[in-house]
């Protein structure tokens, strides 16, 4: 094996509930594998006013008055907003500087609610490392001119550099708290990577839609090699980034799987919250879950199906188990249950319960809805379609078992 001189450089954009507990995750293990990566992990943060929880330690250190995020992360190693009562490691050093974070880093970690990344890579483009290599934590997906795009097959095409997933089940107090869990990384490892690189000629281009069943966009890109004084990124690097012994990592090649687990499960976690909320009771949202996976499943079947492994679905943390967790105990679970048991919008609970964080599964499933919508394959999906037409008051939780119903003559 060449022998390596640099280290790679991570960088986690965003340091929200979960961006702040991977920053945990990933400052732990850069400090506990000095050969391969910086011990230093810059995580920016969206840069806001903050106030001070009620505690004289924390009073001392920040005064009373709102604080500047960064500042207080930095001061007293603490998200206050966002994760409050967590200890960071010392090495997580937060950044407002959305540029000044990316500028050195050879690992980019995209770890924000879906609804910003667009607007985040616009103003990281130019300023990344052509070589960077990237990874997206995000669940959801964006749908533009009746396409599905994966965030990260956005961060592919508005980058230029290669983009794998991590998602899991994981709901990140408990992650933080060191409770026992397992992820999984879909890593489609890019032909160029440290085999051919010096002089021979090859083909390094990456297609960005390769997942796809329907080549609607067929993008390309070119992947710059990564400079050989680096240790390779490959999966094993990856596994070595974010494994702990609380968080238990599984590679799979499966990156639209991965990807699409993540963001379809929260609009099942939404219906099954409605369910909880009318106190339908454990068979119904059992019904809940069987169905969605098998939308899930269908879904990825339809428009990835180049890529997508069922098994996926079914055997790793990224599909069941995200599942089942999120329909138990998840925040967009908890906020539908309690927009029935409130009798107002889930977006009013979303402003008002959350403490600033985003839900995820209203927009993914106003984007699944425009695209199932324009496929015509509305009556494929009738879970899907369901969550979409109660969120947006077409339909009322009342109505869900009967548009569930096989028989169409039930439905009314
Ligand atoms: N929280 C959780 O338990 C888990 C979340 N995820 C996923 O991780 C992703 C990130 O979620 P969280 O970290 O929980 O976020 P969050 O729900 O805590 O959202 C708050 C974050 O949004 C940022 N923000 C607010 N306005 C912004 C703007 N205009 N531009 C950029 N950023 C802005 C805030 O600075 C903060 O970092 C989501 O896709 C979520 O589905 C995945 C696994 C677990
Ligand atoms: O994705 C999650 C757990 O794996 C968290 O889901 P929520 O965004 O609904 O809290």
């Amino acid at each position: 094996m060449s022998k390596t001189s640099l280290k790679h450089k991570v960088a986690i954009i965003g340091s929200g509930n979960w961006g702040s507990t991977i920053g945990k995750i990933v400052a732990e293990n850069a400090k506990e594998h000095k050969k391969l990566f910086e011990t230093t992990i810059v995580m920016w943060a969206f840069e806001e006013d903050v106030d001070v929880p009620n505690d004289p330690g924390l009073w001392e250190k920040l005064g009373a008055g709102p604080v500047k995020l960064s500042h207080a992360i930095n001061t007293v190693h603490q998200n206050i907003k966002y994760l409050p009562g967590v200890r960071l490691p010392d090495n997580l050093v937060a950044n407002s500087n959305l540029q000044d974070t990316v500028k050195d880093a050879t690992i980019l970690v995209f770890n924000l609610p879906h609804q910003f990344l667009s607007m985040t890579l616009s103003q990281i483009n130019g300023y990344h490392r052509p070589y960077a290599r990237g990874i997206s934590c995000i669940k959801g997906v964006d749908v533009a001119d009746g396409t599905v795009t994966l965030y990260s097959e956005m961060v592919m095409e508005k980058l230029q550099i290669y983009c794998c997933a991590l998602s899991g089940a994981n709901i990140a107090p408990e992650v933080v708290a060191e409770k026992f869990c397992e992820t999984t990384i879909g890593y489609d490892s890019p032909p160029m990577d440290y085999k051919e690189r010096d002089g021979s000629p090859r083909d390094n281009r990456v297609k960005v839609d390769e997942q796809r069943q329907s080549n609607s966009k067929p993008t390309h890109i070119k992947l710059s090699p990564i400079p050989k004084e680096y240790p390779p990124v490959e999966s094993s690097l990856l596994k070595t980034l974010f494994e702990r012994p609380y968080f238990q990592v599984h590679v799979v090649r499966d990156v639209a799987g991965v990807a699409l687990g993540g963001a379809l499960k929260n609009i099942i976690a939404l219906a099954a919250g409605f369910v909880t909320g009318k106190k339908w009771g454990e068979n119904t949202k059992a019904a809940i879950v069987r169905i969605g996976v098998l939308e899930m499943v269908e879904f990825g079947r339809t428009w990835f199906s180049k890529s997508v492994d069922e098994r996926t679905f079914t055997e790793e943390s990224a599909g069941m188990a995200d599942l089942i967790a999120s329909c138990n105990a998840g925040r967009n679970y908890r906020s539908a249950l309690r927009s029935v048991e409130k009798g107002v919008p889930i977006e009013e609970i979303e402003e008002t319960e959350l403490g600033g964080q985003k839900l995820q599964g209203i927009s993914t499933a106003r984007a699944v809805h425009e695209f199932l919508s324009k496929e015509g394959k509305l009556d494929k999906f009738p879970l899907f379609a369901s969550v979409y037409e109660i969120i947006e008051n077409h339909q009322s939780v009342e109505k869900l078992p009967s548009l569930l119903r096989k028989d169409p003559k039930a439905q009314n």
